[in-house]
């Protein structure tokens, strides 16, 4: 298939242009440059000029603390240019499939969530994020919206990169234990869309689905597993505390893990198993240095 990918630097982005030839598709992304999202009618624009069997956004205004500060670029960018897209996609007749988060819920429930479930996000990501996903439902065109969790990978910004750092420099750290949820490998999600994007060609049902890596743990527990595997001889102390002590301008689901029967049962896709990721990411790191 030929692949129109927004987004080149994230974490999925990445991943997506290193397994898309290996599956026999021919992706195209678009960086900042080519399509920025605060201008949603050029995004529009860049899908209704593309020859793409498939548009994928993996672009997104994700850094949470700094949302609550900038409210207007965050709506545009996760819901304005999404909206866009995916009309953009509906008209030319082409699947659209996109990203959303666990953070479109409270973190109340005491057992996974699911896809029917009442979303009640806590911040203005959460919030941009769950608006992002209303206008592509109302484009009804074909599409898919991915719920996923904990993104990690070897690139960009994410937990195990900032534990690492900290564990380099710190001897002990001081990490939330009463936020659970899954970390979920950027390399499987990546997969994921792929294997999603040619079962919305063959006709296969889209819309909602869940998909989060397993087991489901707390921020402290992920930090453990990270210093188990990096720092075998010298781990640093993990100090477990509440949110309560760790003040952030958002505040975060105290439970967010995704119950993700759907897409096994729709896609026989399963959950994976995050520590085969972390493992997976730590080699990589040690190889790049
Ligand atoms: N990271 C996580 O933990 C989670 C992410 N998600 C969702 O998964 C998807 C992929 O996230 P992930 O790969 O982690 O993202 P990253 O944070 O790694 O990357 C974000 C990407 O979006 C691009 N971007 C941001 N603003 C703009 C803009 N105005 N115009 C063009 N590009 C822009 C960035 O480009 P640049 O480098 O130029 O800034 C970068 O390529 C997103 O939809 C996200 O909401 C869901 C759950 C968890
Ligand atoms: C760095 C650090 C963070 N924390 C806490 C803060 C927070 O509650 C939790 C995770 O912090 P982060 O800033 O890495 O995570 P955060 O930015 O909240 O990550 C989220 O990003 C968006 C994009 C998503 O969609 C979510 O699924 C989720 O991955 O760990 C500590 O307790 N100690 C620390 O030293
Ligand atoms: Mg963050």
């Amino acid at each position: 298939m030929r692949l129109l990918v927004f987004g080149e630097t994230g974490q999925v982005a990445r991943e997506l242009a290193r397994k898309a030839a290996g599956r026999g598709h021919r992706l195209e992304s678009l960086g900042r440059g080519a399509a920025d999202l605060t201008d949603p009618a050029a995004c529009a624009a860049a899908v209704t000029a593309s020859a793409a069997d498939a548009v994928i956004n993996a672009a997104a205004y994700t850094a949470v603390d700094q949302a609550e500060a900038e409210p207007s670029i965050a709506h545009t960018v996760n819901a304005e240019a999404p909206g866009a897209m995916a009309r953009a996609a509906a008209a030319r007749g082409v699947p659209f499939l996109h990203m959303s988060t666990d953070y479109v819920f409270d973190g109340s429930a005491d057992r996974g969530w699911k896809e029917s479930d009442a979303t009640g996000p806590l911040g203005v990501y959460g919030q941009t994020k769950l608006a992002g996903e209303h206008q592509i439902a109302a484009a009804d065109g074909r599409h898919v919206i991915l719920r996923t969790s904990w993104v990690f990978s070897a690139h960009g910004r994410n937990f195990v990169k900032t534990m690492l750092r900290l564990g380099l420099e710190r001897e002990e750290i001081s990490v939330v234990d009463d936020q659970r949820g899954g970390p979920t490998p950027a390399d499987d999600i990546a997969q994921t869309l792929l294997l999603l994007a040619e079962g919305l060609s063959a006709g296969r049902p889209g819309g909602t689905f869940h998909y989060a890596g397993a087991p489901t743990v707390s921020w402290a527990d992920f930090a453990e597993a990270i210093f188990d595997a990096a720092f075998p001889t010298r781990k640093p102390r993990i100090r477990r505390i509440p949110s309560s002590a760790y003040p952030t301008p958002a505040r975060r689901p105290a439970n967010s893990a995704l119950d993700c029967t759907r897409i096994r049962e729709t896609h026989g896709i399963g959950q994976p198993d995050w520590r085969a990721g972390l493992a997976r990411v730590l080699k990589e790191l040690e190889s790049a240095q």
